[in-house]
């Protein structure tokens, strides 16, 4: 594998021009020079690093912190203000639904157009045209205009192009999480497969899942600037600190990396432009982890993700479940039913207070449900060292269909605002809620009643 960045990303910066009124947007292009009837908006600011060949990186970041902006311009779909970004070699993007394709076209059609786009003439695309088909496994749809498609279809055939032609950079820009589940197991081991050719892939996603499981390094976006670089255990840490707690938590997660391990995070200006507002809980919330795929690990072995990411372990998440109102592990409930989760926390040191949060998020990473021991005045207190305790939540899932997952963490309280991680596990359990019948449709299944009444 050639020892060249396959992706060098430098300095660079996107400044967008921000028009009050279409009339303000006509004045400025009439506007004698140096007059200016916008504002400027940096959704990027002076950003670089570099993507080595076979790597796979994940861009993390809150919305708007200009995850999108910087792909498309990997992707060369935008223009960068300042800086330079340079591509080794054949790139792939999958950005947002919807870019790439002639929605008039067939799909038949539209690969062949894609095709053209990457530099591919029709009879090499036509001697790839079955490699296509079969993995995008849309049957007859292939010869009907895409604008009849399902996103799912959609993604799929778009996957199929992109992911075919045998890229040496591929950019994927959260499409994936439009697929079932199954289609994206698919892609993932695909890109597995890239990534041993050597390929270079740049994730975007809100899913730390996916960044823990696919990515050796991360970078996090924040308000345009890069906060963060490093190994990706690192720096989903850090993500989560900027997500969920406030702003003197985060900078003492930051301290104690800078001082833990200087070389695996390189937060930046962190103190200048941190917003604290917004979507930032006013009391801490949940901190999700790295995923295990043994839910009873032996009693006396520490998970590996735990010992990876904890330099000084103090207390640690195990034996997690889901059950239903019978006590039985279950998987697919209905709406409204109650699930019970449950998990134990052991215990290495004394702790005066503990809290423990759970977080149910959709498969696209949106919040639906957090809550925690602390909010119930039920936090642990006065835990000693070697002392095994278990916690449970019962929860009615009053959710819309669909599949949920659930992350637990476990933080100690300091004071009432302020708290450090101890253990987290990211999507460790997977609810499906199931409904008979559609009464609603969203996240939250709010009681609804509604009638027609006739008035004249
Ligand atoms: N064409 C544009 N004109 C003006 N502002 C823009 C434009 N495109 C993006 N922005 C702004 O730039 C910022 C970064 O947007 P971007 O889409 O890159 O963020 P993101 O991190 O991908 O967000 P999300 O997670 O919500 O997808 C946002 O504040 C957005 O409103």
């Amino acid at each position: 594998m050639s020892s060249e960045p396959a992706i060098s990303v430098s300095g660079v910066s996107k400044c967008f021009e921000m028009y009050n009124s279409p009339r303000d947007r006509l004045r400025q292009f009439f506007a004698p020079s140096g007059r200016k009837y916008y504002r400027e908006f940096w959704a990027l600011r002076d950003v670089s690093f570099d993507v080595m060949p076979g790597e796979t990186i994940g861009i993390l970041g809150r919305n708007g912190s200009g995850k999108s902006t910087l792909l498309q311009i990997i992707a060369g779909t935008l223009t960068a203000t300042n800086g330079d970004v340079r591509v080794n070699g054949l790139l792939a993007a999958l950005l947002e639904l919807g870019s790439g394709f002639n929605s008039e076209f067939t799909g038949r059609e539209n690969v062949f157009l894609n095709g053209a786009v990457l530099g591919f003439s029709r009879k090499q695309m036509e001697a790839k045209f079955a490699e296509i088909q079969t993995f995008a496994d849309i049957g007859e749809h292939m010869d009907q205009p895409v604008r009849t498609y399902s996103s799912g279809m959609y993604v799929r055939l778009a996957f199929a192009v992109q992911a075919c032609v045998d890229p040496q950079v591929l950019i994927v820009d959260e499409a994936l999480s439009v697929g079932d589940e199954k289609f994206q197991r698919k892609c993932y081991e695909y890109i597995e497969g890239l990534r041993a050719r050597g390929c270079a892939i740049v994730i975007v996603t809100h899913a730390t899942s996916t960044v823990e499981k696919f990515c050796q390094r991360a970078v996090l976006l924040h308000h345009g600037r890069l906060h963060g670089i490093g190994y990706a255990n690192a720096i989903i840490d850090q993500y989560h600190a900027l997500l969920y707690s406030d702003e003197k938590a985060y900078l003492r997660y930051l301290n104690s990396e800078a001082t833990n391990d200087a070389a695996a995070i390189a937060p930046l200006d962190v103190a200048v432009d941190l917003d604290v507002g917004a979507d930032v809980p006013s009391s801490p919330e949940p901190l999700p982890a790295a995923p295990a795929d043994d839910h009873a690990p032996d009693e006396n072995v520490l998970p590996a993700a735990v010992q990876e990411t904890h330099t000084r372990l103090r207390a640690y998440i195990e034996n997690w479940s889901a059950e239903d109102a019978r006590g039985e592990r279950c998987e697919v409930f209905m709406v409204g039913e109650p699930v019970i989760v449950s998990a134990r926390v052991r215990v290495l040191d004394d702790i005066d207070e503990m809290q423990f949060g759970i977080l149910l998020r959709t498969v696209e990473g949106v919040s639906a449900f957090g809550s925690s021991t602390m909010y119930h005045n039920a936090n642990l207190k006065s835990a000693t060292r070697g002392g095994v305790y278990e916690v449970r939540f019962e929860i009615d899932l009053a959710l819309c269909e669909g599949t949920y997952f659930v992350t637990l963490a476990l933080a100690e309280a300091i004071s009432h605002a302020d708290m450090a991680y101890l253990d987290r596990k990211t999507d460790i359990i997977i609810l499906k809620v199931r409904e008979p019948r559609t009464k609603g449709t969203g996240i939250a299944a709010l009681p609804v009643s509604v009638a027609f009444t006739k008035l004249r």
